[in-house]
């Protein structure tokens, strides 16, 4: 008998989130895949509450006690985003598995998660490049620290951040279609 997980059915998600650590390329990668869609993009640092944004603002990783209602407001959004356009994108970095399943719980749909995945090194370098408005480079170890890499029973699609955007993009988007056809097969 297999003791391998078997892959969750692959039914059509209507949601897809980009994930990943601080400056993996979430929001970039996120509003691509939005306008391949035609679709909302939601970016999940919108939806943290000020004391978060003030607590990462000051150099202190959140706990997963900030994280929750931050988390259920976004998924919230991004059902209802669903509602109006078919079709939503999201950006959180859902570092952990059990913020992955408590998105999923709380959207009360499934969630295609786009993994960012990428070295310290190159992700580093794109934190100190760019100008974020609280997000200090200091956390990016902590943001590795927590980040659980999604496990191959989640219904997660890996990429690399060395790639280029529009090349991820046109990734997800074909795998996504993929994701349609397996289910007509059934
Ligand atoms: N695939 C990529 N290739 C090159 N640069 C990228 C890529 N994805 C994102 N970037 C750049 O890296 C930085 C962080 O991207 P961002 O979308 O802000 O990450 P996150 O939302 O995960 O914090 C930005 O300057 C962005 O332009
Ligand atoms: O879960 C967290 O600790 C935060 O959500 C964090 O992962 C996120 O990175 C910040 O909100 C900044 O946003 P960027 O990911 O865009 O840097």
């Amino acid at each position: 008998m297999s003791t391998a997980p078997s892959p969750p059915r692959f039914e059509p998600a209507r949601i897809i989130v980009a994930m990943g650590v601080s400056s993996s390329g979430k929001s970039t990668v996120g509003a691509a895949i939005a306008r391949r869609l035609h679709a909302p993009f939601l970016d999940g640092d919108r939806y943290h509450p000020p004391a978060n944004v003030e607590k990462m603002r000051a150099g202190i990783p959140l706990t997963d006690e900030d994280r929750w209602p931050w988390l259920e407001a976004l998924a919230g959004a991004l059902t209802q985003a669903a509602d109006r356009k078919g079709v939503a994108v999201g950006a959180c970095s859902a570092l952990r598995r059990a913020y992955r399943d408590y998105l999923v719980k709380k959207a009360g749909e499934p969630i295609l998660f786009v993994y960012l995945h990428g070295s310290r090194e190159v992700i580093g370098e794109r934190m100190a490049r760019r100008q974020h408005e609280y997000m200090p480079g200091t956390l990016l170890d902590s943001q590795f620290a927590t980040l659980e890499p999604p496990a191959p029973d989640e219904k997660v699609l890996q990429v690399e951040v060395t790639e280029p955007v529009e090349a991820i993009a046109t990734h997800v988007v074909k795998a996504a279609s993929h994701l349609r056809s397996f289910k007509r097969k059934q």
